[in-house]
């Protein structure tokens, strides 16, 4: 039972003539006209919210003599057995996550699924929209349940989360490093308002490396501490089947054992009903369980590095990847856009699937056209959804309002159906086909007939404070209930009283009067000042609460604020008696509501993808395909574009499993970073199903990407940025694999450059050897020795000229953005940049030759040691012997020349590393 209420609909009413002995429909529009005539003549002040009456009251509205079922009623909830730990905080926190619900435009998304054919991308949104869902929402209405196994389940994370404006439960459970990488990757995603953990695991003193981890990162997020036992798993996985709805029920085969994830739903879940004051209807929620196998992972610091979602030196700017690709319609377009690209798929048929609509859409204008404009007229359908299966445990006339509002959405969302089915129909790609059956579902018409019984059939929803308050006062239709109808008649007269009072000050006054309305003041009367001569040149002593903003006067005066109070009272009274036949409409209703997650699922991914296609006629942008190779001709970085509004210098990309490691070099403002960053956006976007800004683009589908970028130069933080580029180093040594495209740029900038050519050397080789696709763009051209050392790695740099002044000494620099093979000439760029200035020419000579020596010194005695030397020339042979047993096209023959050759080359290495090396001193 979805909800429960003392009162009936009075029956036997719609017999009844209908009031001022006109036909029910003509009342119906008598009595609007008059509300819209008002609606349409007074300017909105601000956009829907609660009315003035629904936000004054905390008095129970209904003196009903049942309790509203819970979900969870047979357990001793937070109400009954309230930890202290919660007691303490829960005060403000409801209407903390509350507000947060109300006003943001993003969150959680739905999520992107990758899945072996369109229909499996279908239902992976609903069995694994999670970590899109999961990932998505920075309208910090998550709160986020985090526990750690003990002992020897040490480093096994479960987690729970939830978003107080979307119906998802989101399990995961996974085993993580000793650093937490992916427990801080999914908390940064998730960007939670609250994180509960166990109070055992925060004891003050003595909590665990998670506890201070995660208390360090999220410095602004609110840390709860909860009683261990309420992280209880038989109770988490009760609670889960009890409200998991049934089409996503084969969800709790897949976490029956997963205690830890089990455990935190349990916690999160009191906690949650503790908090919101209101409980979710059994069989209600969508719970989905997610590993991090379906998705790439990108960890926070990459997604800030490349501006994903985050511009982050202007949080509010649109200039990231995700304001580049951004023309969704829709909060949950928005929502599974940005999931998306913090977590792009893996699967290549699912992305191949989007890649077909896409292209399906820009070569069909009118469906492209089309479905936009249909899309474009959904509401947010998963907050609807999450408000329809809250069971709020208090019945007061804010809940009452709420809940006519949500009836009026459904209808207004339910009614789109038929034309976005209609669109749908048109298309040939698999995923639109696979989107248009999955809307032949007959569960959208039976409660769209249920509603349209006791609603208007034009009442819809509407944009506009008063013009709502209207469509709510008259949503249900005539004669359904006697009483409302006597009260909506008392509301329509004080209305038109109202009408009239300003009509006749105005004639009073001989002054050009406007009826306003706002949801603060109610009605309250407005006048612009031009051409206006006020009696005794100020206003007269009856207008009270005067505000002037520019040339507009607004004012009430003492009849007209009673007039106010009893339109209030005559709305509480439609509220409550529309509530009775409403919250009956929903109990019935309720059986079927579930097709929404499908409805959801289909706006949301049409969305994104009407995005996507959207991006590509803003520019140019090509099909990327899959191969093993990362080959992008001219490709373009894809903000800087936006930036400038005109085309950057293109570059080709090209790196390949025999030339897997690419080092780059280059003066300062050469344009590194910003090539890099290129390959790796255009990575993501590749993998998201999107069209890439390039001529050409093949494209290796990554497992993670990874980027160390370096931060300005700044002097006094030197020692700390040091210690920053190591764990940002260590975190992708860990955690990369052969699979993953990892880009680093300056590298050990943050000590002497001794030290600085030594570490890079060796992290350096060690990407080398584990085959990842790098982009490594350094200023020591002592690393670009590796090109002779190893057969996969390669040298490109950024061509800059050189242009003499005047005066023969002065130079300046001339960017290209052109990237050419081999590396840098451009030696000592620190000197270049000296030599700009007005230092003696004698003092630059004596600093080149200095530092050619220091450099030349450093080189060769990295390669003195022979034990290196010997490791490198074995690596050599084994990565030529790998090439040789790929390459076919050798016949027998000269497959033994060659291995001959191989080994002769080998021992002389081998001799040549025992040899010591002279150093020049
Ligand atoms: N391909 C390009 N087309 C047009 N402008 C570019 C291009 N690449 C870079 N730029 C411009 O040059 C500026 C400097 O580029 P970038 O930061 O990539 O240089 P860098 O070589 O990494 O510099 P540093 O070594 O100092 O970090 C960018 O802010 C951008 O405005």
């Amino acid at each position: 039972m979805f909800f429960s209420s003392s009162e009936e609909v009075t029956p036997g009413l719609s017999a009844e003539p209908g009031p001022s002995s006109s036909t029910p429909a003509q009342w119906q529009l008598n009595m609007r006209g008059r509300a819209d005539r008002i609606s349409s003549s007074v300017g909105s002040s601000g956009g829907y919210s609660n009315s003035r009456a629904a936000c004054g009251s905390n008095q129970m509205f209904f003196s009903s003599s049942e309790e509203v079922t819970p979900g969870l009623s047979a357990e001793p909830g937070p109400s009954s057995s309230t930890p202290a730990q919660w007691q303490l905080k829960i005060s403000g926190r409801a209407d903390r996550i509350n507000s947060s619900v109300g006003s943001s435009a993003h969150s959680t998304p739905a999520l992107p699924h990758p899945g072996r054919t369109p229909q499996r991308d279908l239902n992976m949104s609903t069995s694994s929209s999670t970590s899109a869902s999961a990932s998505a929402s920075h309208a910090s209405s998550v709160i986020v349940a985090v526990v750690e196994g003990r002992g020897l389940a040490r480093g096994e994370i479960g987690m729970a989360s939830i978003n107080a404006k979307y119906p998802e439960l989101v399990l995961s459970q996974f085993a993580d490093t000793g650093t937490y990488a992916k427990v801080i990757t999914k908390l940064h995603n998730l960007m939670p308002v609250e994180i509960l953990m166990p109070d055992t695991a925060s004891v003050k003193g003595q909590g665990t490396k998670l506890y201070s981890l995660i208390t360090e990162t999220f410095p602004s997020v609110t840390f709860t501490p909860v009683l261990r036992r309420y992280f209880n798993e038989k109770k988490g996985l009760e609670y889960t089947q009890q409200l998991c709805v049934p089409e996503f029920s084969t969800v709790l085969m897949e976490v029956q054992t997963k205690y830890y994830c089990l455990a935190s739903a349990s916690a999160l879940l009191k906690y949650f009903e503790f908090v919101q004051n209101s409980i979710y209807a059994p069989k209600s929620l969508k719970v989905v369980f997610t590993g991090s196998e379906q998705t790439a992972m990108i960890d926070a610091i990459s997604a800030s590095n490349l501006e994903l979602v985050v511009n982050h030196r202007d949080h509010r700017s649109e200039h990231t990847l995700f304001g580049v690709l951004n023309y969704t319609k829709t909060a949950g377009g928005e929502r599974r856009l940005r999931s998306n690209i913090l977590e792009p798929l893996l699967d290549e048929v699912t992305i191949n699937s989007r890649l077909d609509t896409i292209e399906e859409l820009l070569q069909n204008e009118e469906l492209f056209f089309g479905l936009k404009n249909a899309i474009a007229q959904f509401l947010d359908i998963d907050e609807l959804l999450s408000a329809l299966i809250q069971i709020p445990k208090q019945e007061t006339v804010p809940v009452a309002e709420a809940k006519i509002t949500q009836i009026i959405k459904l209808k207004h969302i339910l009614e789109l159906v038929p034309s976005l089915k209609a669109m749908l129909q048109h298309s040939k790609t698999p995923l639109l086909e696979a989107y248009c059956t999955s809307l032949e579902d007959s569960r959208f018409n039976n409660i769209l007939d249920q509603i349209k019984s006791l609603i208007n059939d034009d009442t819809s929803y509407m944009k506009g404070s008063l013009t709502m308050r209207t469509q709510k006062c008259y949503a249900v239709r005539p004669n359904v209930s006697e009483f409302l109808d006597i009260a909506r008649r008392a509301y329509t007269e004080v209305i038109d009283d109202i009408s009239e009072l300003v009509a006749q000050l105005g004639e009073k006054y001989s002054l050009p009067l406007r009826t306003s309305f706002s949801n603060t003041r109610g009605f309250f009367i407005q006048m612009r000042l031009e051409g206006v001569v006020l009696p005794a040149g100020k206003l007269p002593e009856e207008f009270i609460k005067v505000t002037r903003q520019k040339s507009n006067y607004s004012f009430t005066t003492v009849d007209l604020m009673k007039m106010n109070d009893h339109c209030e009272e005559a709305l509480k009274d439609i509220f409550h008696m529309s509530y009775v036949v409403v919250s009956k409409l929903l109990n019935e209703v309720y059986e079927h509501i579930h097709c929404l997650y499908k409805l959801s699922d289909a706006v949301s991914m049409l969305d994104m993808l009407l995005s996507l296609a959207h991006a590509c006629t803003v520019s140019d942008y090509v099909r990327p395909e899959f191969t093993d190779t990362l080959a992008i001709k001219q490709c373009r970085h894809p903000i800087l574009e936006r930036i400038s509004g005109q085309q950057p210098i293109s570059n080709n990309i090209y790196i390949c499993e025999g030339t897997n490691f690419l080092i780059l070099t280059g003066p300062n403002m050469s344009g590194k970073s910003t090539y890099l960053k290129q390959a790796a956006l255009c990575q993501i976007m590749a993998q998201i199903g999107s069209f890439l800004p390039a001529e050409y683009a093949s494209v290796r589908i990554a497992d993670q990407i990874f980027t160390r970028i370096g931060v300005d130069d700044d002097f006094e933080t030197n020692s700390s940025t040091f210690m920053v580029e190591m764990k940002e180093v260590s975190y992708i040594i860990h955690n990369a694999s052969s699979k993953s495209l990892i880009i680093i740029d300056e590298l050990g900038r943050g000590t002497s450059p001794e030290e600085g050519i030594g570490i890079c050397h060796s992290i350096c080789e060690f990407l080398i050897n584990m085959k990842a696709f790098t982009l490594f763009a350094t200023h020591f051209l002592e690393l670009c020795q590796l090109q002779t050392l190893y057969p996969n790695v390669e040298n490109q740099h950024m061509q800059v000229q050189h242009v003499r002044g005047g005066d023969g000494r002065a130079e300046k620099v001339v960017y290209t953005y052109q990237l050419s093979r081999g590396h840098s000439e451009d030696r000592h760029y620190g000197i270049r940049a000296a030599e700009m200035t007005n230092l003696p020419p004698e003092v630059i000579e004596e600093a080149k030759t200095v530092a050619a020596k220091i450099s030349q010194k450093l080189w060769a005695k990295h390669y003195s040691d022979p034990a290196t030397r010997k490791q490198r020339a074995d690596y050599r042979l084994v990565t030529r012997l790998v090439q040789a047993a790929r390459n076919s096209r050798l016949d027998p023959e000269s497959l033994r020349q060659y291995l001959k050759g191989l080994k002769r080359q080998y021992l002389a290495e081998i001799q040549n590393a025992t040899e010591s090396v002279e150093i020049e001193e």
